[in-house]
C-alpha cells in the first residue's frame, strides 16, 4: 500500500466514518476488437483511471461535511466508497473505529445499513415496477427492523418523516413529481435506520423552490436523527449554508479541508482560491462552478507533482514533480500545497 498522503483531515478518534488513505482505481478494459487488435500489433492497453487517490478524512457524528470540487474529480466515487458500494483499491474505511474490511458478515451487514446514499436521480435509483411501500418497506422487512404486523404502521412512519402521505403508498413511482422521488428516496434510506448518509448531488436534478424543501428536510432529519452527512455538490451556496466543514478534491485528492466559514472568507490552496474567487456573488441562491483556467488533465494520466500545478498561478518547480501531502496549516484547516512551506506565504 502506498505511504499516507498526508493526515487525516477531521478527528480520527471520535469519528462516526473514517476513510484511511483511500484509493480507487477503475481498468478500462479492451474490449473483444482491442483484444484482437492488440493481438496484431495495434498500440492499445488497458487504461487505468485514477479516480480517487490517497484521500483520508474522518467524519466525527452529528458533522455534516460538503465535499465539492469540479466533474471527474472523484467526488461520486469516494462516496460510493465510503458507502461501500464500490470496494477501495487501496486504504480502508472504518466505521465506528473498526475497519469494514476486517468485520465478519455480520458487522459489516449491520455497518451496511448504517451507510445509506442518496443519489442525484431519483427515478433512475427507483424500482419503477414496486410500488412505494415496498420501496421503502422491503430492506426493513428483510433485515429484521419490522414484522409483518408491523410493516404497514413502519413504512407509514416513515413516509411521515419525509413528508410524504401515506394514503399514496400503493402508487408508483412515476405517478409522483421529481421532489416527491427523491423524498420516496430518502424514506428508503431512513428506513433502514442509517446513521450516515452520502448525499450525491441529491438535490441537483430539482427544481430550484423544491431544492429548498429537500435541504430543510435533510437539515430537520439531521436534527431529528442524529444523522451525519457527507453532502457532494456542485453547489456552493448549498453547501456553503449546510456544511460544518468543507472538502475540496481536485483530480481525485483532497487538496483543502476546512471550517465552512473559514473556508469561503479564506480559501488557502490556489484550487481552492480559483474556485471560490469567482463565485457569482449576485444571484446568492446559486452559486455555481465558474471556469477556471485551463482543462482538467484526465485522470488516466495525471500530472506528476501536484495535480492542480499545470493550471496554478503560483507553481514552481518543487509543485511539478513532488505531491504536496495533506497538513495542517492551522487549527482544524488543512491543505496540500508547498506554498504553505515557503517562506514568504
Ligand atoms: N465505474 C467506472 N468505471 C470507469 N471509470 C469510472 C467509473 N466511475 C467513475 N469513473 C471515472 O472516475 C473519475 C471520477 O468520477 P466521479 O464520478 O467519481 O467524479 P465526480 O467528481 O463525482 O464527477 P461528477 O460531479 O461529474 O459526478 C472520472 O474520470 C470517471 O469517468
Amino acid at each position: 500500500m502506498d505511504q499516507p498522503h498526508g493526515v487525516t483531515t477531521g478527528a480520527p478518534a471520535t469519528a462516526l466514518l473514517e476513510a484511511r488513505n483511500v484509493s480507487k482505481r477503475f481498468v478500462k478494459r479492451l474490449d473483444m476488437a482491442g483484444r484482437l487488435a492488440a493481438r496484431m500489433g495495434a498500440n492499445l492497453r488497458e487504461e487505468v483511471v485514477h479516480a480517487v487517490d490517497g484521500v483520508s478524512l474522518a467524519i466525527p457524528a452529528g458533522e455534516v461535511v460538503g465535499l465539492v470540487g469540479e466533474s471527474g474529480c472523484g467526488k461520486s466515487t469516494f462516496g460510493r466508497v465510503v458507502a461501500g458500494i464500490h470496494p477501495a483499491t487501496e486504504g480502508q474505511v472504518f466505521y465506528r473505529g473498526q475497519d469494514v474490511g476486517s468485520m465478519n458478515a455480520a458487522e459489516r451487514a449491520k455497518a451496511t445499513l448504517a451507510v445509506q446514499m442518496i443519489f442525484q436521480d431519483p427515478f433512475a435509483s427507483l424500482n419503477p415496477r414496486m410500488r412505494v411501500s415496498e420501496i421503502v418497506g422491503e430492506a426493513p422487512l428483510y433485515h429484521g427492523l419490522v414484522d409483518r404486523a408491523g410493516y404497514n404502521d413502519y413504512v407509514d412512519d416513515v413516509l411521515n418523516r419525509v413528508g410524504l402521505d401515506p394514503t399514496l403508498k400503493r402508487r408508483f413511482p412515476h405517478q409522483f413529481s421529481g421532489g416527491q422521488r427523491q423524498r420516496i428516496g430518502i424514506a428508503r434510506a431512513l428506513a433502514v435506520k442509517p446513521e450516515f448518509l452520502v448525499c450525491d448531488e441529491a438535490i441537483a436534478a430539482l427544481d430550484v423552490s423544491i431544492q429548498a424543501q429537500v435541504i430543510n428536510l435533510f437539515m430537520d432529519l439531521r436534527e431529528q436523527l442524529d444523522l451525519t452527512y457527507l453532502f457532494i455538490s456542485h453547489d456552493l451556496s448549498v453547501v456553503e449554508h449546510i456544511s460544518d466543514r468543507v472538502v475540496i478534491m481536485y483530480l481525485g485528492r483532497v487538496v483543502e479541508s476546512a471550517p465552512t466559514e473559514e473556508l469561503f472568507r479564506k480559501p488557502n490552496h490556489p484550487y481552492a482560491q480559483a474556485l471560490l474567487a469567482e463565485v457569482p456573488r449576485i444571484d446568492e441562491r446559486h452559486k455555481t462552478f465558474v471556469a477556471i483556467k485551463g482543462e482538467i488533465p484526465s485522470p488516466l494520466d495525471p500530472p506528476k507533482g501536484c495535480h492542480f500545478h499545470p493550471r496554478c498561478p503560483h507553481a514552481f518547480d518543487r509543485c511539478k514533480v513532488e505531491r504536496p501531502v495533506l497538513r495542517e496549516i492551522a487549527p482544524g484547516r488543512h491543505a496540500a500545497c508547498h506554498l504553505n512551506d515557503q517562506p514568504s506565504v
